[in-house]
């Protein structure tokens, strides 16, 4: 795929977790320009958990359980390009067994044709949730 970083693989043991956080960068100098900011996550579940060890997404009420072979797919910027910050999430301790994930983090560049960008604003509906942390 043109534009994304490489698959990076994560492996979670007992009390592994993630703090939440955000996957786009918020500082402009973080990314280059010729790649931008991370326009989608892709969470690739390459295990499953036998307690625990969920993605969760506390402003969504969302919490997504491993699954071995499934994937999990969002994108963290409004067709704007503006953050979104309803994405926040976070990965739950695993209380039993081991996690194990493929990450992929799509960059804005060359991604035209797939989600072309909006002419209108469109982030106001995630702004309330961004000085919630
Ligand atoms: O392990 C998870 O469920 C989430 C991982 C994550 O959010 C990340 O690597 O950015
Ligand atoms: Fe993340």
């Amino acid at each position: 795929m043109a534009s994304a970083e490489h698959l990076q693989v994560a492996n979670y043991g007992i009390g592994g977790h993630y703090e939440p956080h955000f996957d786009f960068f918020t500082d402009n100098c973080t990314f280059k320009a010729s790649e931008g900011n991370r326009l989608a996550t892709g969470i690739f579940y390459l295990s499953d958990v036998a307690e625990g060890g969920g993605t969760a997404f506390p402003y969504l009420r969302l919490l997504v359980k491993p699954q071995r072979g499934s994937v999990l797919f969002w994108h963290n910027l409004h067709r704007s390009e503006e953050p979104d910050y309803r994405t926040r999430h976070a990965a739950c301790p695993v209380l039993k067994g081991s996690k194990w994930i493929g990450n992929i983090w799509v960059r804005v560049r060359n991604q035209d044709r797939e989600r072309p960008c909006g002419l209108l604003p469109d982030h106001e509906v995630s702004l309330e949730y961004k000085h919630l942390v």
